[in-house]
């Protein structure tokens, strides 16, 4: 049980409607979940009026409201605080509620467009193997210290999040490793958390439904670096074009990694293969497990971090070496009929170009390369056109087919990839809704050594159409449909 003046502390409130210290039994923002005894936090959403729902609250048995303005009619049962920013105040109280939690363990945050999964879950898995007890915030999953709990967002909301940190916590874990995204910037999910480290990755298109423009995009992951403490440091990619944009107003230590660039870590890639990357990191020679360009600087980004958190040099080494990515990134398998398949999450024009060049520079010969591609719905409709595109720039053959159409209508989606096809390339493309009959078809076209990939869904479990989650897993399908590929 918490008292409601210690969550408050720190807030700025400007009316006070009720005066007792009363304890709250938990802090709550939607009303649905309002349990008796809580706070409830009225924010203002991208759908509706958190604010609207104070009346329902009350009824439920919330004896704590915090919101922007305050109802025409204020129950007596309730104390009403009113502060300026409702999403902002839900972070500082979730943190107090939870005792900071983000104070009692180093906590570092991976940021950018492609890469933050990958990175983070390195960090994860590279710490644990030192010896370390550490926690896992990603898209994939969450992890304390080995338990698994499920991920509903790349960042949670601030009150799952300080409870994962108190967790985390609770049970011993000196590093927390988590992917902060832009939304979770502008929405302040992250605004009560003390950070020890932030890392960039890169910034490319994508989420231009939500931020508008690239420039507010920007704005959303530097605002991350511009928050940071001056004792931690702030990690920025030197090839990007923004890297340095993260590192302008920043009072952290400022560190640089890259493969082109001057910058505090470099690295070269020797080698890169389908068995894995030959790097020159830091002056050592290392064979990785995990493939592609792209992967070199999300290496390099681990390593870089691993030294800035004062861990030895080769012992990160030989640790980091032994390690898988994570789930659906660049994930293969071989039929007996020596198809290759290859299950990736890219979702980004960046990403589709990333890993289709990533195929073209390690495939032997001249095995051709089949992308089958599909676009969200409800998000940025202006990557649709360009991915396909892509695709299509850098396959000899692509099936534009269904991701997760969510409330929209998938053929439409497919039409909008199609926009961005070259009339040259038509013939060498399909449209087939259904992604299930996509990955068939492709397992029918592809000749003995041919590479088939499966972008965009990654580890995902499910397919969302109108709001329902059916079960389908890529890798699942193609392992189905591999087994019969003699
Ligand atoms: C667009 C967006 O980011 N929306 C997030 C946002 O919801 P919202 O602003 O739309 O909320 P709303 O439905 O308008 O409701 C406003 C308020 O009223 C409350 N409410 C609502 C209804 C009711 O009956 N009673 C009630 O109290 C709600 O709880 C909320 O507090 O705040 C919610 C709570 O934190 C999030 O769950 C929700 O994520 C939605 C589901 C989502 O899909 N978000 C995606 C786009 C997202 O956040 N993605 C990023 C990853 C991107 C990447 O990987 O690059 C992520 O971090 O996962
Ligand atoms: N450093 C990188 N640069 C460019 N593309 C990358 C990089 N790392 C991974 N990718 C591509 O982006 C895809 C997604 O990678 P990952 O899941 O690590 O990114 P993410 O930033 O966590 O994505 P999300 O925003 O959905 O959480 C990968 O499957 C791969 O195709
Ligand atoms: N974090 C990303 C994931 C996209 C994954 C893709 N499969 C899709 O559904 O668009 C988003 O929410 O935009
Ligand atoms: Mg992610």
């Amino acid at each position: 049980m918490r008292y409601l003046s210690d969550i408050i502390d720190g807030l700025a409130f400007t009316e006070l409607q009720g005066s007792a210290d009363v304890e709250i039994s938990a802090v709550v923002f939607d009303s649905r979940k309002v349990v008796p005894g809580c706070m409830f936090v009225a924010v203002k959403g991208t759908a509706v009026d958190g604010h609207d729902y104070i009346e329902q609250a009350v009824k439920d048995g919330a004896i704590a409201i915090i919101c922007e303005e305050l109802p025409a009619h204020t129950a007596a049962e309730a104390d009403f605080l009113m502060v300026a920013d409702s999403a902002k105040a839900l972070a500082t109280i979730a943190a107090n509620f939870y005792e900071n939690p983000s104070t009692n363990l180093k906590l570092v945050g991976v940021t950018g467009t492609n890469g933050k999964t990958t990175v983070a879950t390195l960090l994860y898995k590279l710490f644990i193997d030192m010896g370390y007890k550490c926690g896992l915030l990603s898209t994939v999953e969450n992890q304390v210290n080995g338990r698994i709990i499920p991920s509903t967002h790349t960042t949670p909301d601030p009150v799952a999040l300080n409870s994962l940190l108190a967790d985390m916590v609770n049970e011993g874990c000196d590093y927390c490793f988590m992917e902060v995204s832009s939304h979770a910037v502008a929405q302040h999910r992250i605004d009560g958390l003390k950070f020890s480290g932030a890392i960039f990755t890169n910034l490319t298109h994508d989420h231009l439904d939500y931020h508008k423009t690239f420039d507010s995009y920007l704005k959303a992951k530097k605002a991350f670096f511009d928050g940071l403490p001056k004792n931690a440091f702030a990690l920025t990619n030197a090839d990007d074009k923004n890297g340095n944009v993260m590192l302008q107003n920043t009072a952290a230590h400022r560190k640089s990694y890259g493969l082109k660039n001057m910058a505090d870590y470099r690295a070269r890639i020797i080698e890169n293969q389908f068995g894995g990357l030959l790097l020159n990191i830091d002056s050592e020679e290392v064979w990785f497990k995990l493939v592609g360009t792209f992967n070199a600087y999300n290496l390099l980004a681990v390593y870089s971090a691993a030294m800035l958190l004062d861990q030895d040099k080769s012992k990160v080494l030989v640790s980091l070496s032994k390690l898988t990515g994570a789930e659906g990134r660049f994930e293969y398998i071989v039929a007996p009929n020596k198809v290759i398949g290859i299950v990736d999450y890219a979702h980004t024009p960046d990403a589709v170009q990333n890993v289709l060049s990533t195929i073209h520079d390690i495939r032997k010969g001249n095995e051709k390369v089949i992308t089958i591609l599909g676009c969200g719905g409800d998000r940025d409709k202006t990557k649709r056109p360009v991915m396909a595109r892509t695709a299509c720039e850098w396959s000899d053959k692509v099936i534009l087919t269904s991701d997760n159409p969510r409330t929209e209508d998938p053929a439409q989606i497919i039409k909008e990839m199609e926009e961005g096809v070259d009339p040259a390339f038509k013939r060498h493309t399909l449209s087939i809704v259904d992604r299930r009959e996509a990955i068939k078809t492709a397992c029918m076209l592809a000749q003995p050594g041919d590479i088939i990939l499966l972008a965009g869904k990654g580890h995902e479990k499910y397919q969302e159409i109108n709001g329902v989650k059916n079960h389908f897993d890529d890798m699942e399908e193609l392992q189905t449909r591999f087994k019969d590929l003699n």
